[in-house]
């Protein structure tokens, strides 16, 4: 369905973006992804290319720098001469803790996690309205619905939601053809997620190959949000309004504090 369209895919060096960018490439869409590690990138550009991408690139460089969120998409427009989908999706280094008061990492966080997509957008916009093209965020069930361990990683992803859903809602009064996906996820088996909360989560991770398929679809499909797990993100976000404390206890019900051991993610 992406065949020939020219994606930027962010956070593509492991895990769900690793695999998107895995999916575009057998589509035959050509593909620049970026991460910080240059040689994860390296390994993943061969492999789309091997798959069929009809032709992959990287950049390396941290989402902290704007200047670098910028370069991105212009590398994209050098390359490609122009942009069909925008994927964001790389996030920064976290902990899956209780909050410990540091205001500063909430704030450095914003940065990776909201600024730089924030970012990205702008600068790709005029691309993408000359391909009627798509924009995907890749958020999670912590950026509809609070949960704990997870204070400042939450408050980034909900930040995405304000800011995309409103300008979503701009592009329908302006007439602005470029569609946004917010793509709301459940706990997915990439290496990080596993090795982060396994022990203290009690439901069974969702297969990241199917995940990034999922995320993908929704972009192509131009869907306001995607859920995936749908009974994982979907029933969550229906008692949310109308049964909070259910949820919430639902929600407690899940973690085995027992096991919990404060994690860097
Ligand atoms: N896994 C899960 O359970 C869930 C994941 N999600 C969302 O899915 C998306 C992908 O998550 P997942 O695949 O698990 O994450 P991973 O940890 O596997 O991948 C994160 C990616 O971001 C990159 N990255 C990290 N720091 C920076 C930085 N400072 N600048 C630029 N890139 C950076 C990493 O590469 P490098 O280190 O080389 O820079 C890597 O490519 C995220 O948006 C996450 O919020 C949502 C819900 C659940
Ligand atoms: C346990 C949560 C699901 C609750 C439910 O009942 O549906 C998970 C939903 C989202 C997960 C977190 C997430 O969004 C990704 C983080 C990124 C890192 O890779 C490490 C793990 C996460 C903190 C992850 C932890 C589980 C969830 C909170």
């Amino acid at each position: 369905m992406l065949k020939g369209k020219r994606v930027i895919v962010t956070g593509a060096s492991s895990g769900i973006g690793e695999q998107m960018a895995y999916h575009l490439a057998k589509m035959g869409s050509h593909i620049l992804i970026t991460a910080r590690t240059e040689e994860k990138l390296k390994k993943v550009v061969a492999q789309c290319t091997h798959l069929g991408a009809a032709s992959a690139h990287y950049i390396a460089g941290s989402m902290d720098n704007l200047t670098f969120a910028k370069q991105v998409v212009h590398k994209a427009e050098n390359l490609f001469g122009g942009l069909d989908m925008l994927i964001l999706n790389h996030i920064g280094h976290t902990y899956f803790g209780y909050f410990d008061g540091n205001v500063d990492h909430v704030r450095d966080l914003l940065k990776i996690n909201f600024l730089s997509y924030a970012t990205m957008t702008v600068a790709a916009l005029p691309m993408l309205k000359i391909s009627n093209g798509n924009i995907v965020v890749v958020s999670s069930v912590a950026g509809k619905i609070g949960l704990p361990l997870t204070v400042p990683y939450s408050t980034t992803k909900f930040a995405l939601d304000g800011f995309f859903s409103s300008l979503r809602m701009e592009f329908i009064q302006q007439k602005t053809n470029v569609s946004i996906t917010l793509c709301i996820i459940s706990y997915i088996d990439t290496d990080s997620a596993l090795k982060t909360v396994s022990g203290v989560i009690q439901q069974p991770a969702a297969p990241k190959e199917e995940c990034a398929l999922e995320i993908i679809k929704g972009g192509f499909l131009r869907k306001r949000e995607v859920y995936y797990q749908y009974h994982a993100t979907k029933i969550p976000l229906l008692l949310r309004d109308w049964a909070p404390e259910i949820l919430q206890s639902l929600l407690l019900m899940n973690y085995n504090m027992d096991n919990f051991q404060r994690k860097e993610v």
